[in-house]
This record gives C-alpha cells, sequence and structure tokens, in this order.
C-alpha cells in the first residue's frame, strides 16, 4: 500500500469524471480509470466523488474486494487511522459466537489443550492462504484438485490427519511440529475437519480427497495383509494414488444391505470377478483405487478394486460443483485378487457400518462448522445493512432469527465435543457398539440445524443469498448445499432410526 497522504479538502476535489476519487475508511481511492468497469455501474460512482462513502461501499461489498482491487488506492487521510477490522491469514473472528467457545478468550474449555491451539492456529492460515484461493477457484470452473495442492496437504501431514488418529500419524511431521502423530487425538481431527471447511467450497470440499478420507480408514482398519495395507497407505499419503469407497449405487442408497455389484469367485479360488455399477462416488471420476462393496456368495463383502481393464468412471453432474468429481462406476468382468478382501468375506456389511461412524462424525464437524459461519455472515450482515432507515439488527424479528441460529450452532458444537470426548477414550471396536448410534444422531439433527440456519440466513440476506458472488455467497452455497450432508452418508431419516434401535438394544426388560 502506498503510504501517501491527503487533506480530505483534496479529496473533495477530484470529484468529476476526468478526476474521480472518494474515500473508503480514511484510505484514498482515485477509480478514474475503473469506473467503465465497476460491475456495479459508473452512474453510483460518479455519485459519490469526492467524498466519504464508506457506508454506502460497506453496504454492498465485501471487505475482500478491496484487497482484490488494492490497486485503485493512492494513500490514506492525513492523521486518521483505519476503522475497519480486516481478516488477516491466521485470525480468529472477532464477532460473538463466530469461533466455538473454546476460541473465545473469555472461556474455557476442558477439551483442548495447548497442542489443539497450535493446530488451530496452522489449519486457519493454511485454509485462509493456500486452501481458499484453490477452493474457490475450483468450485468455479468445476476442475478437480490440483496434484500442487495434494502434494502440498501430503508434504504437511494434512492427508496422513484426516484418517484420524491411528499408527499411520507416528513419526509424521504435522503441520511443522504443530502436534505430534502420537499424540494426535480426535480433537485434533475434529480441528482439522472444522478449520478445512471455511473455505466455503461445498463442492470442492468433498472433491479435496473426501474420498481418501471415508475409505482409507477402512483399508487401515480391515487388512488382512501387512504389507499390503502399508503399500497402499504410501502410495495414498504421498499423493501419487487417489482412493475413493464404491458402495452406493442406483438400486441401493442408505439402504447398503440391497447392493447389487456381485463378486464371484474363480474356480481355482484365487480371484474375484466383478460385475455391476455405483452411483454418487465421490471422487470417482480421478480415482485409481476403489474400496468396494459388493455381493458375495452369502452376503456382503467389501474389496479393493484398481483402476484397470473392466473399470468404467464417468462424471454425474449434479447441484453442486463438478469439482467434487462425483461418479457413476461400471465393473465390467473386472479381476481383482482375493487378497484384496477386507476384512472376511460375506461379513462386509460389519465393515461397512463400523467405517461410516467416522464419516459420519467428520460430516457432523463440517456442518455444524460451517452452520456457524452462516450465522457469523448473519450476525456482520444484519449489524451493517441498512433497511426502512435502520440497521436490519435493530429489527426485533432478525434478532429471533439470529438467536434460533445461535441455538443450533452452540447446542450442536457441545454435543459434538461430548462424543468427540467419548470416541478419544474408546477403542475404535467400542466406538462402533457404543457411539454408532450417538453418532447417526448427531449428524441427523446437526443437518435439521442447517436446514433451519439455511432458510433463516435466506430470508435476512434477501436476494444476495440467491447470487452466487458478492455479500450472500456464503449463505447462497449453504442454501444451495447443506443437502449433501443431510443425504451423503446416511438419510437423516437412517441415522434417526438407527440412533434409537441401537439405544433400543440397552433398554432393560423390565418396563415402567
Ligand atoms: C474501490 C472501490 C470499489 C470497488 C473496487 C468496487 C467493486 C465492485 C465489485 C467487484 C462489485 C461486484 C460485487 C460482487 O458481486 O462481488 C461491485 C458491485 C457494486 N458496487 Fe462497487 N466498487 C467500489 C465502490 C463502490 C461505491 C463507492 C459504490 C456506491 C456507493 C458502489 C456501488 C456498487 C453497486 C451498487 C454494486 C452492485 C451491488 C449488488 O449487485 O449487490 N461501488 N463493486
Amino acid at each position: 500500500m502506498t503510504s501517501k497522504t491527503f487533506a480530505r479538502e483534496e479529496v473533495a476535489k477530484n470529484n468529476t469524471e476526468d478526476s474521480l476519487w472518494f474515500i473508503i475508511d480514511s484510505s484514498v481511492y482515485d477509480v478514474t480509470d475503473f469506473i467503465d468497469a465497476h460491475p456495479g455501474g459508473e452512474a453510483v460512482l460518479k455519485q459519490v466523488a469526492g467524498t466519504d462513502c464508506t457506508d454506502a461501499f460497506y453496504n454492498l461489498h465485501r471487505q475482500e474486494v478491496l484487497q482484490k482491487y488494492s490497486s485503485l488506492c493512492i494513500g490514506q487521510i492525513e492523521g486518521e487511522q483505519s476503522k475497519v477490522i480486516e481478516h488477516k491469514p491466521g485470525d480468529l473472528s472477532v464477532i460473538p459466537y463466530g469461533e466455538p467457545t473454546w476460541l473465545s478468550p473469555q472461556f474455557k474449555s476442558p477439551y483442548y489443550n495447548e497442542s489443539h491451539r497450535r493446530l488451530q492456529k496452522a489449519m486457519r492460515t493454511f485454509t485462509d492462504e493456500e486452501l481458499y484461493p484453490i477452493a474457490q477457484e475450483c468450485e468455479k470452473t468445476g476442475k478437480h484438485i490440483p496434484q500442487s495442492l495434494v502434494d502440498s496437504m501430503s508434504e504437511k501431514g494434512i492427508l496422513h490427519m484426516r484418517i484420524g488418529p491411528g499408527k499411520h500419524l507416528h513419526g509424521v511431521n504435522l503441520m511443522n511440529g504443530a502436534v505430534k502423530g502420537e499424540e494426535f487425538d480426535y480433537f485434533h481431527d475434529l480441528i482439522v475437519t472444522q478449520e478445512m471447511v471455511r473455505a466455503n467450497a461445498r463442492g470442492f470440499q468433498d472433491g479435496n480427497m473426501a474420498g481418501m478420507t471415508i475409505s482409507l480408514t477402512a483399508v487401515l482398519q480391515f487388512a488382512n495383509n501387512e504389507a499390503w495395507k502399508n503399500k497402499i497407505a504410501q502410495e495414498v499419503f504421498s499423493g501419487k494414488k487417489k482412493i475413493c469407497l464404491a458402495i452406493t449405487e442406483a438400486f441401493a442408497g442408505s439402504d447398503v444391505a440391497g447392493l447389487r455389484t456381485t463378486a464371484e469367485k474363480t474356480k481355482d479360488g484365487k480371484h474375484y470377478i466383478v460385475n455391476g455399477s455405483k452411483k454418487w462416488i465421490t471422487n470417482g471420476v480421478f480415482s485409481d483405487i476403489f474400496v468396494t462393496g459388493v455381493k458375495t456368495e452369502k452376503g456382503l463383502s467389501v474389496i479393493v478394486i484398481e483402476r484397470g481393464e473392466g473399470v468404467e468412471t464417468s462424471a454425474i453432474k449434479t447441484s453442486y460443483s463438478p469439482a467434487a468429481g462425483t461418479t457413476f462406476i461400471t465393473f465390467d468382468n473386472v479381476k481383482v485378487p482375493v487378497e484384496n478382501l477386507l476384512g472376511q468375506e460375506n461379513k462386509g456389511i460389519h465393515v461397512i457400518l463400523s467405517n461410516f461412524n467416522h464419516e459420519r462424525w467428520m460430516m457432523a464437524c463440517a456442518v455444524i462448522r460451517m452452520s456457524r459461519l452462516v450465522t457469523e455472515e448473519c450476525m456482520k450482515w444484519s449489524n451493517q445493512r441498512l433497511v426502512f432507515g435502520k440497521r436490519l439488527i435493530e429489527q426485533p424479528v432478525i434478532r429471533q432469527k439470529l438467536a434460533k441460529m445461535i441455538a443450533h450452532c452452540e447446542a450442536n458444537q457441545a454435543w459434538l465435543e461430548n462424543i468427540t470426548y467419548q470416541m478419544t477414550l474408546m477403542p475404535y471396536k467400542q466406538q462402533s457398539t457404543h457411539l454408532a448410534g450417538p453418532i447417526g444422531l448427531l449428524k441427523m439433527f446437526a443437518t435439521r440445524s442447517a436446514h433451519e440456519i439455511a432458510d433463516e440466513a435466506v430470508q435476512i440476506f434477501g436476494g444476495r443469498a440467491l447470487t452466487q458472488t458478492g455479500m450472500g455467497k456464503t449463505i447462497e452455497m449453504f442454501h444451495r448445499t447443506y443437502k449433501f450432508d443431510a443425504i451423503l452418508g446416511g438419510a437423516e431419516e437412517v441415522l434417526g432410526d438407527l440412533g434409537v434401535r441401537q439405544a433400543l438394544k440397552n433398554m432393560p426388560r423390565s418396563m415402567l
């Protein structure tokens, strides 16, 4: 930024088309050569020529517009300081309820220690500086994740962390030493997910190796051969190969027992021959390895299929960005070694259901954090937007909406942290027994909350919530895409039912 200073009187003199200046937050802008290019038109700029138009500007633009067009800034007003708080990479939000309690300086939390705080700071900076620009670009263009970002996440240990705690993290350098692999727990895991979703690009969020986060987990937990498992893990963590989970079919979504893709054993017993199709497979178009649910002789099984002869993938158009790589896959007489079986043959339902827990919990982390971001945007907007001569927040009806949104965010984060705490104390198997139900209920409720929050946010933002760029872009994205959280990983109704059925298993025989 230039260090030149001006008197307000001097700015006021530059009030013609030939020399058009104005002041925004003590900075002086020369827009003489920009008026033709201004997306809001020439007339509005001419109307404010030579004046201080800070309020008018912030009523219509996001701060990032000024960052993008910083070259128009020619100096500062003498002796004045900027009043607007500019978000710098890594900064916490200063908006009330903009951060969960544990990140608000006036509150304490029993769950987080210094390594959590270090990791949060490192992940926030990574998201702001590196992830956000790429995520925004890919979301818009529909391009798949660039290999440079995969490599960078591999080098920082982000790919490893997204699989959750475990031996695969031991000795790995995580975010330049922010946390040791050996001490990484589910709260670190929660932080990684909650920070990355702030890039606000729902299609890209899934395109960014979501397939890996829900499939490599099954390989690590259920592979029957240690060396083979390590080989796959190494290929994926190094960013050389991409992996995804291929369960759902046109015939079976949340009802996994209804799968029709078959895997028949060859006579010599050395291979499976796989035939069938899979639908809505996240990252499938660009994946090399498919962790696939199949029907074997006496039940379901899960096998690892590598891309090769007989495997075809094609993109499916959905309501979020093609950056997600949502896929239709066909398997046509695909020959797979029997060693690629995960867990036991015909007992794949156990693999699938156990694997669901971490996926659903991660989805809850993500949608709960996005709900907060949307609520924060509504707090900011209603505080600065002038309607009928008043700030929007001065209307009681708006405050009621905000109250409801805040209550949903706080309740969900508290429940999430409670469940996460239980996860830190339970081995993987116990988690399936005791937490599959609560995690299902949490995800169900988190997406019901998202539904309410998206709805209220649109009412607060009006037409801007229906516009993909500008002030309401976070709201537009959330309202268009929160259903992905309500359907993927198990529909709300299925998860609610699972929660109650698991609770019934512990119902005492004696009645009232
Ligand atoms: C350096 C100064 C400015 C820059 C760089 C700038 C840039 C922009 C950009 C990029 C947009 C498109 C918004 C989006 O979709 O993101 C926009 C829209 C607009 N701008 Fe500006 N602008 C400036 C100053 C102003 C001022 C001072 C006014 C009027 C007081 C103004 C009025 C508008 C209007 C009315 C729109 C359309 C807003 C809408 O559709 O909601 N702009 N401007």
